[in-house]
């Protein structure tokens, strides 16, 4: 039985659950519930604190985990990453009261707020910058203001924590992170179940990400129109009872699909449509 560690709280937890849900594994019902066994599909899920599953991971004691990169790094432990999932996407970054401080190396001497002190210590020690990194559980913006740091370092996705609390960005993004799968570092990266669960998560990736489309177009008009659309292999192409036309069937990306559609009817291409794609193993 594969045993995955799943967020139980947070950003990640939602989409995480609804990922798997999505590649058609058993989810909890009941946010208090810690461990579920989905045995049609011979996986067991332990809801655990996006923090610690790093640490479960590099233990051994789980096969794999979704968490975030930061997360990730900021733990230390021995996991890498083998699956980005595109969500719970953010920076991490420097942020202080306007005037405090043009870039890290003005920081010396000063006191850093944060959540993630792996993470912060490994970056000022890289830029040899001597500063005191101060740990808060969360809501580190308001730290300077209630005088405990003069700058902070946290995660940034919109901004709007860091305006609301008249904040300004300092520096370059110390990283950039998103959910990602983990595995213990140097696992058998050919174990079965584990690549049979990545082809279900990529599978949910591609059915997000992309739509499928159809059209007829004249014989003469195919290369062009193929052009726009070659698809992931390449296009699926048809012949018409109408003679001189074919019909195209092939995947196209659903942000360009708008644009495609344009672009296929100015060549000359019609009944042009498009189809989500539920599920898919590539
Ligand atoms: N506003 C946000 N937008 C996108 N990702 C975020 C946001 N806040 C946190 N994350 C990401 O979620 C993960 C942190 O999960 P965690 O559950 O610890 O934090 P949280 O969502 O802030 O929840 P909590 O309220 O418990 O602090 C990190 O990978 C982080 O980058
Ligand atoms: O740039 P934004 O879109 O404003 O998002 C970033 C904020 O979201 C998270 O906070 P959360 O609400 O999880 O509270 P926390 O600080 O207690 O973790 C994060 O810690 C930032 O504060
Ligand atoms: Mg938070």
């Amino acid at each position: 039985m594969l045993r995955i560690a799943v967020p139980n709280k947070g950003s990640l937890s939602g989409p995480a659950s609804a990922m798997l849900h999505e590649a058609g594994y058993q989810q909890r019902k009941e946010s208090k519930e810690l461990v579920l066994v989905d045995p049609e599909n011979e996986v067991e899920f332990f809801y655990l604190r996006p923090r610690d599953i790093a640490i479960y991971v590099s233990s051994g004691k789980l096969d794999i985990g979704i968490t975030g990169r930061d997360l990730l790094l900021d733990s230390g432990a021995n996991a890498e990453e083998i699956l980005q999932l595109g969500f719970a996407r953010s920076t991490f970054r420097y942020a202080a009261k306007p005037g405090t401080a043009d870039g890290p190396a003005d920081f010396r001497g000063m006191t850093i707020a944060t959540s993630y002190e792996g993470v912060v210590a490994k970056h000022l020690a890289d830029q040899g910058i001597e500063a005191s990194v101060v740990h808060l559980d969360g809501a580190v913006e308001t730290a300077i203001e209630l005088g405990v740091a003069q700058v902070i370092a946290d995660v940034v996705e919109t901004g709007t924590s860091l305006r609301n609390a008249g904040l300004e960005i300092v520096g370059e993004p110390i990283l950039t992170s998103e959910a990602v799968v983990i595995r213990r570092t140097g696992a058998d990266a050919e174990n079965h179940q584990v690549q049979q669960f990545l082809r279900r998560l990529q599978g949910v990736l591609v059915a997000r990400s992309y739509v499928m489309m159809d059209y007829d177009c004249r014989v003469e008009h195919l290369e062009k129109a193929v052009a726009l659309t070659p698809g992931l292999e390449s296009p699926t192409i048809s012949p018409l009872h109408h003679e001189g036309w074919v019909a195209v069937r092939s995947m196209v990306e659903a942000k360009e699909a708008q644009r495609i559609m344009d672009d296929l009817y100015a060549l000359g291409a019609r009944a042009i449509l498009t189809t989500a794609i539920h599920a898919c193993r590539l």
